[in-house]
């Protein structure tokens, strides 16, 4: 079997994350879930979240389902890297993503999610694809809906075709070369602890020579931009007319009308090269015309992570094998 479906921008002017249709039960109740490959948990917004805490998103209700079940006794409760949180209780299901079906997919229920989620209209929930060792559900944790498709699948991938302001692609257990140029660059990943972790061979900043150090990071498609080790950042903004790194606004800004340089990650291989365009990420608030760089400092946050700026750049590989790996391909 096979699943494919699109990959939606939230918002038209800045990708600040991406929703995929999924639907859960019988009859279907479609949702628009983030999926992020940098953490585990399969969850939605529900029946069982309260009222004052909805604001817009779609909702599934287990008890309109003929094929739900109570998982009885069972709970999980999840923080992200920005702070948001939710938790609550856990069925079974149905699920579908792009034709792609699984029975019995473990469906997390929120019966309490931070603020930001509640403002977040356009997001209906998240689908982990981290591997299943991250996955908070107790007494016994559950497995993702990829872990639970592969045996389905003809191989054991899934891919990653995120686009700059336009919608891009999911999909699931085969390699769509229509979606990639050249050849890809397979490297090898570390699920310990959970993570789609990987080294990439280095960097250049604009037109500069490469420097072939090692960063090891993430492959994070929940995650909106690119954190990166302290030196290789301040050697990005040091090519920025009137960039700072802002404490107010909690990293580097710049003016809105500053030319920006492209960046390039190295891996193996193959050179990767982020347009200019993508690394100003959107106005510091509506209107201003301070910037916020698509490139950030991983200083505080302990692991180096290359979220959608940098995934947008690439054709993503994750393949699911013993051992995992990542390939990275040109488009
Ligand atoms: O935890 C790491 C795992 N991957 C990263 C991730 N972060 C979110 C997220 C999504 C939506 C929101 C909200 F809607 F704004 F609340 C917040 C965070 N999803 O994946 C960080």
């Amino acid at each position: 079997d096979t699943g494919s479906a699109a990959a939606v921008p939230i918002d038209p002017r800045f990708d600040i994350a991406y929703v995929t249709p999924v639907t859960i039960g019988t009859p279907p109740q479609t949702l628009q879930l983030d999926f992020d490959t940098g953490s585990s948990d399969l969850w939605v917004f529900s029946s069982h979240t309260p009222t004052s805490q909805i604001r817009g998103q779609e909702i599934y209700t287990p008890d309109k389902s003929t094929t739900s079940k109570l998982l009885d006794g069972h709970t999980w409760s999840i923080t992200y890297g920005d702070g948001s949180a939710s938790r609550g209780n856990v069925y079974t299901d149905n699920f579908t993503v792009g034709g792609l079906a699984v029975a019995s997919q473990a469906i997390q229920c929120a019966q309490q999610v931070s603020s930001s989620f509640t403002t977040e209209e356009s997001i209906d929930g998240l689908l982990g694809l981290g591997f299943s060792t991250l996955n908070t559900v107790n007494p016994a944790s559950q497995l993702t809906f990829f872990d639970n498709a592969k045996s389905k699948l003809g191989s054991p991938v899934f891919t990653a075709d995120l686009k700059n302001k336009q919608a891009g692609t999911y999909d699931f257990g085969f390699i769509d070369k229509a979606k990639y140029t050249g050849e890809i660059t397979y490297v090898p990943v570390n699920p310990d602890p959970g993570y789609w972790t990987f080294t990439s061979s280095g960097y250049a900043v604009g037109s500069g020579n490469f420097s072939g150090s090692p960063i090891t990071g993430i492959a994070d498609t929940g995650t909106s931009l690119v954190y990166l080790p302290t030196a290789i950042v301040t050697a990005y903004y040091r090519q920025v007319q009137g960039a700072t790194n802002s404490r107010n606004y909690g990293g580097y800004v710049f003016p809105c009308s500053a030319t920006l340089p492209p960046f390039t990650f190295g891996v193996g291989e193959t050179k990767f090269t982020i347009p200019a365009s993508y690394m100003s990420y959107a106005p510091v608030t509506d209107g201003s015309s301070t910037c916020f760089g698509g490139l950030q400092s991983s200083s505080g946050i302990g692991v180096n992570i290359w979220g959608d700026v940098a995934l947008k750049a690439a054709f993503v590989v994750f393949n699911g094998a013993n051992p995992p790996t990542l390939g990275w391909a040109t488009k």
